[in-house]
């Protein structure tokens, strides 16, 4: 595990930093940087040849994965994150398409009713865009800290990163932080796509 050369903020502070400074770029610069992010991962074989594929809806001036709704092709199928309804601090993935009612939840973002019947199981999902508020260059994410993510898909520590699902983090590229210490529950990443460019981490290193 990766402990050299940590960045000389404290993990609450980055999270605050970048979060105001997301926050503060004006809107018509979120779109246009998610636009391009989505279209430098739309062409790559990750998503092209995802079946089931997680995308989120952004909050608090989170980069926008929706453009990606346009990229896919009608084959695919789009999912959102949904909160388990027995309060264990995991995510559901439910279906998102035209007919998908939306409700907010308890952070205020929309998600679907969490109807088991329009869910994926996480394992049998092909790729997750996952929100993020920093990440470093070898795939280590920090979330809003609410450890969602990686109580979801902690059946994917230790493996092999070809293995599905994979995790692609959705982000502008000044969220990249220099290193961020990875914790023992963290999940690694296995790709990162921002503005700037698609990037895929070699995990099975750490
Ligand atoms: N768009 C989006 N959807 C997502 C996530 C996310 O990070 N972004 N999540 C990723 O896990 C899950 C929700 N996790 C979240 C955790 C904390 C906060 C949050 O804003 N917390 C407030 C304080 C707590 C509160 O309002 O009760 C804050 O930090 O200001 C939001 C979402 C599932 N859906
Ligand atoms: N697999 C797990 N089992 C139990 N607790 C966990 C697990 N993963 C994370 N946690 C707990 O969740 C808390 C938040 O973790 P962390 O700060 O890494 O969240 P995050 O990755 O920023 O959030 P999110 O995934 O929701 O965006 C930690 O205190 C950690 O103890």
């Amino acid at each position: 595990m990766p402990t050299a050369n940590p960045s000389p903020l404290s993990n609450p502070q980055i999270r605050s930093t970048i979060r105001r400074q997301r926050a503060s770029l004006p809107h018509h610069e979120q779109q246009y940087r998610s636009r391009r992010a989505a279209g430098h991962i739309g062409s790559q074989a990750l998503f092209r040849n995802a079946r089931h594929i997680a995308l989120y809806l952004p909050v608090k001036g989170e980069a926008d994965p929706t453009f990606l709704r346009k990229l896919a092709h009608p084959r695919q199928q789009l999912y959102l994150p949904v909160l388990s309804p027995f309060g264990d601090n995991r995510l559901w993935f439910v279906r998102w398409d035209k007919h998908t009612h939306l409700r907010l939840n308890r952070f205020r973002i929309p998600e679907p009713y969490p109807h088991w019947r329009h869910s994926r199981p996480a394992r049998w999902l092909d790729l997750v865009i996952t929100p993020l508020v920093a990440f470093d260059g070898h795939g280590s994410r920090m979330g809003m800290g609410g450890g969602f993510y990686d109580r979801t898909f902690a059946f994917k520590r230790g493996q092999s990163h070809w293995q599905r699902p994979s995790l692609c983090g959705f982000a502008y590229a000044f969220q990249q932080t220099v290193h961020l210490i990875r914790q023992p529950w963290d999940v690694p990443l296995d790709a990162v796509v921002t503005d700037n460019g698609f990037f895929q981490f070699n995990t099975r290193l750490y």
